[in-house]
């Protein structure tokens, strides 16, 4: 793993979209899988003003997100295709029908899960897949568990995580109890990941995603085990990797 120290968030963001862009300038129809929460925003709209200024395209670009609430329309305004549209896909020059986000809606959940998997391995897989972090190591929705789910799945939220979404929700009570996300298989056969994660409210995720056993009770800890991982996170991200001796970029 290589990991970046930047100073805020707003220097993660940067670099974050540094890495995203400069796969896209390296390969124009390159696939990204990525992310929704609050820490891509930043990451999202910097993307968007160079596209927008004309630095590098994203005409050729598909992009394969890792989840979404099951229950959910693309037009709720919680919803992931609604998040995606909103900080990047109107954005950008994306063309509408190379991106892919699981339907919330499906009438048979777990059929849609299939077909996803089977989407995402039709391209390869993602060439660069954006992660953020939950606070308890989840990434997608794969939650702290006691095994590890290869596929895309329907899981139940964990309580620790409905809490934590549900700042967007108007109470805790409409936050959907599960959603269709990518597995762990998926994820860990992109070429590259790309970990983000900024606030103190994420330095102990990060502690056990770097230092801690490779285990599903921290779902992230599995990116030990893939061959090009980086990690761009602010300060207060990293303030429990001080001391452990693990090297740091920056
Ligand atoms: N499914 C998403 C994750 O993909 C995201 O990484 C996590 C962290 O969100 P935030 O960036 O808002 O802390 O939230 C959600 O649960």
């Amino acid at each position: 793993m290589r990991i970046y120290r930047e100073k805020d968030y707003d220097a993660m963001s940067r670099r974050a979209a540094n890495i995203i862009s400069a796969e896209v300038i390296r390969r124009p129809d390159c696939v990204l899988g990525l992310a929704t929460g609050s820490t891509p925003i930043g990451t999202y709209k910097q993307l968007a003003a160079w596209n927008q200024r004309g630095d590098f395209s994203f005409k050729e670009v598909h992009s394969v997100n890792l989840d979404e609430y099951k229950g959910l329309s693309g037009d709720h305004d919680q919803s992931y295709r609604y998040f995606m549209q909103k900080n990047l896909f109107d954005h950008i020059d994306i063309l509408p029908e190379n991106t892919y986000v699981p339907s919330g809606l499906a009438e048979d959940p777990e059929e849609e899960c299939r077909r996803y998997d089977e989407l995402v391995k039709s391209f390869g897989y993602a060439d660069l897949q954006l992660l953020g972090l939950g606070r308890n190591g989840h990434i997608g929705f794969n939650e702290p568990s006691d095994h590890f789910v290869k596929e895309t799945h329907v899981v139940d939220l964990t309580e620790s995580t409905i809490e934590a979404n549900a700042r967007f929700f108007a109470s805790a009570d409409d936050v959907p109890k599960q959603a269709l996300t990518m597995g762990i298989g998926c994820i860990m056969a992109a070429r590259r990941i790309l970990l983000i994660a900024s606030g103190a409210d994420k330095a102990d995720a990060i502690y056990k995603t770097v230092c801690g056993p490779i285990t599903p009770e921290c779902p992230a800890s599995i990116l030990q085990l893939h061959p090009d991982v980086v990690l761009v996170c602010d300060e207060a991200a990293l303030s429990k990797l001080e001391g452990t001796g693990v090297e740091i970029c920056g």
